[in-house]
């Protein structure tokens, strides 16, 4: 694991953006990307920068189940508003969290993440160690799957939600065998609240209790923190 601590969320950005724009140069055609605050800075880099995005193809991690992509509460909404709007991808891959069918919309994803395995993937962090939405005890070897969102996330992430009734209590996500798959990682974290998560994540056991830990075994992850999200590694 490549961990770098930065001054802030600008600089981490900025590396973040650099590192991606190196891995296109080098190849890259399909990206992984996340929702959440953590790529939003990166997301600004790209929008504001004048790299064509327009011949690769991006692939999300996870939408909330029964929100259509016109909500804007879904990560179909949030996508378009921070990124595709302004650089629009070849394909962009979202699970359609407005499908109830869970065996359909799985099978798809399955299938499209088989079709275009995934060269760059950018992930955050939740507090609990989850990463895309596999919430603590999914199986390292998990594909697509739909998952119960645990109270921690749900409260979590209510600050995006007038209030955490709304928050949908289920999703689907990539699983964490899908995750590793991706050739190379960027990890972005920041503020205190991350800190537990990032030190289990880094120095604790290779457990399902924090799923995050399962990149320990990942050979190419870079790991960009402000001095918050770094601040109880040892
Ligand atoms: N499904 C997303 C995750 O992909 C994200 O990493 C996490 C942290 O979000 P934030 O970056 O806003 O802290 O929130 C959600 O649960």
């Amino acid at each position: 694991m490549k961990i770098l601590v930065t001054k802030n969320k600008e600089e981490a950005s900025q590396k973040a953006f650099k590192l991606l724009q190196t891995d296109i140069i080098n190849g890259a055609q399909v990206l992984g990307l996340a929702t959440g605050s953590s790529p939003l800075g990166l997301y600004q880099k790209m929008t504001s920068s004048s790299v064509d995005y327009s011949s690769l193809i991006s692939i999300n991690l996870d939408e909330y189940v029964g929100l259509k992509p016109t909500d804007p509460q879904s990560y179909h909404y949030f996508m378009e508003h921070h990124l595709f709007a302004q650089k629009p991808f070849a394909k962009s891959f979202i699970p359609d969290g407005s499908n109830l069918n869970a065996t359909e919309v799985i099978n798809h994803y399955n299938q499209i993440l088989a079709t275009y395995p995934i060269d760059t993937q950018i992930l955050g962090i939740g507090n609990n160690g989850h990463i895309g939405f596999n919430e603590p005890g999914t199986p390292f070897d998990s594909q697509t799957h739909k998952v119960k969102l645990t109270l921690a996330t749900i409260n979590a992430n209510a600050r995006f939600f007038t209030s955490s009734k709304d928050v949908p209590t289920e999703a689907y996500t990539m699983g964490i065998g899908s995750i590793i798959k991706a050739k190379h990682i960027i990890l972005l974290a920041f503020g205190e609240q991350k800190a537990d998560a990032i030190n289990k994540m880094i120095n604790g056991k290779v457990t399902t209790a924090v799923p995050a830990s399962a990149l320990q075994q990942h050979p190419n992850i870079t790991v960009i923190l402000d001095k918050q999200a770094a601040s109880k590694l040892a």
